[in-house]
């Protein structure tokens, strides 16, 4: 289907929201927030799920270039925001850029499912606004540290799905994965945490997880419900 076919035709009736979804990408420095992005957008494309992404970076727009550079979404679709000192304020205590960035990509391209914004690489303690996002995941690594669910940040507690990345890397930092996604479990409760390889010399691993997830509960009704 062309993009002018798109437009013109009726919302798909299991759509949950007229509006292009916003979804949040928080976490440390270097979890692989932007590499997730990456993998996560053929599969996107894939469930013929329309998106954008903006990206925060303190003082420069590298990730923006990265994903504009990557071949893998039309550069135009591709937005940065300079947060300036603070990564925090900008996606919570004032996320007027951000949402003005959202709402000018959801002005250009109608046809827009999902919006991704990724924040700048934190610590543990970020959080987004829901004036700026539906709903938000929280990505950390096994690299940084088995101990990280355990110190119970706002980000990993609060989250609506915490994804343990690079766990390709587990073994060689003497990280029992399955260890770590347990803890990291038990403290969240009902909310689900998915272990991900979003990048490296490893098969990739819970990439379809997360977007079965992201289609059940925030762009789909009756999207299928991930074991
Ligand atoms: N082994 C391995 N490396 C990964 C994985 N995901 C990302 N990386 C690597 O981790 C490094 C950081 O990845 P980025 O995607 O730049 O991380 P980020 O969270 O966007 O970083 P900032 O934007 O600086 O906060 C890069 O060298 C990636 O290649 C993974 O699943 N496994």
């Amino acid at each position: 289907m062309t993009i002018q076919e798109k437009i013109a035709a009726p919302e798909p009736a299991n759509r949950k929201s007229q509006f292009a979804a916003r979804i949040g990408i928080g976490g440390p420095v270097g979890s692989g927030k932007t590499a997730l992005i990456e993998a996560l957008i053929p599969l996107f494309h894939d469930r013929g799920v329309e998106l954008a992404v903006i990206t925060n970076d303190l003082v420069t727009k590298e990730d923006a270039r990265r994903v504009q550079a990557s071949g893998l979404i039309d550069p135009e679709r591709v937005v940065a925001v300079e947060a300036g000192a603070c990564p925090h304020t900008v996606i919570r205590e004032d996320p007027t850029l951000n949402i003005a960035a959202a709402d000018d990509l959801a002005a250009k391209f109608p046809e827009l499912d999902l919006i991704l914004i990724e924040s700048g690489g934190d610590n543990l303690a970020s959080t987004f606004s829901l004036d700026l996002v539906d709903w938000w995941m929280f990505v950390i690594d096994v690299a940084q540290g088995d101990d990280i669910p355990r110190k119970r940040g706002p980000g990993t507690l609060q989250c609506d799905l915490l994804v343990i990345n690079k766990l390709d890397l587990a073994r060689h930092v003497l990280v029992d994965a399955a260890n770590i996604l347990a803890e990291a479990s038990a403290i969240r409760g009902e909310r689900p945490t998915i272990g991900c390889i979003s990048r490296g010399l490893a098969e990739r691993k819970g990439l379809d997880e997360i977007v079965d997830l992201i289609c059940h509960q925030v762009l789909f009704f009756g999207a299928e419900v991930p074991a």
